[in-house]
């Protein structure tokens, strides 16, 4: 399906932003990916370093994603520390959110820690929550590529839901 094709003019006003973090390219991959699926949609979805947003710009959007790496053991990337701290103090129950990233499996029960962590965390604003995480191993494989389109189209659901008022979104 060419989804540029479908109805999505409602939307187009919509203030999205991509904010990821990467050490060795495999989220900003992933961020580019996610850009690229929005465009297919005729939304724009710019990509911003994760180490340079603030609570308050996520409080001017309609919807935010998150792409982190995972470091340490299970632990946030160091450019989005002061912002999940921030988040802690703030409510944003009109953004909706979705977080996906690449960790590596063989760090075992730690895998993708950072992304369930900021899906927690924003969760916690009374945010809402636009899809289920994305955690993909290393680099973007086909299998990754389904789940980040299905990502996609999930927030854009919830997007739609919420301009219209269609029914209460159903992730969190
Ligand atoms: C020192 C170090 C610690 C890491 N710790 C974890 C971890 O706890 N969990 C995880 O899923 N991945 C961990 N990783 C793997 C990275 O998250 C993974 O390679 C990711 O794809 C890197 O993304 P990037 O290429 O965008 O930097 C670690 C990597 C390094 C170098």
């Amino acid at each position: 399906m060419d989804a540029s094709k479908t109805c999505y003019g409602g939307l187009q006003m919509t203030k999205i932003a991509i904010y990821y973090a990467s050490l060795t390219g495999n989220n900003e991959e992933v961020a580019e990916f996610l850009a690229t699926e929005f465009a297919r949609y005729g939304l724009k979805a710019p990509l911003t370093n994760l180490e340079s947003v603030t609570v308050d710009d996520l409080a001017a959007l309609d919807l935010a994603i998150i792409v982190p790496y995972t470091y340490g053991e299970g632990d946030l990337p160091e450019e989005g520390i002061d912002l999940f701290n921030d988040l802690e103090a703030i409510k944003l129950p009109h953004l909706i959110f979705g977080v996906a990233g690449s960790g590596d499996t063989c760090y075992g029960a730690t895998f993708c820690q950072a992304v369930n962590r900021f899906n927690a965390r924003l969760a916690s604003t009374g945010a809402i929550q636009g899809s289920r995480p994305v955690c993909i191993d290393l680099r973007i494989e086909h299998q990754d590529c389904v789940a980040l389109k299905g990502f996609v189209a999930d927030l854009i659901q919830t997007l739609k839901e919420a301009d219209t008022g269609e029914k209460a979104p159903h992730f969190n």
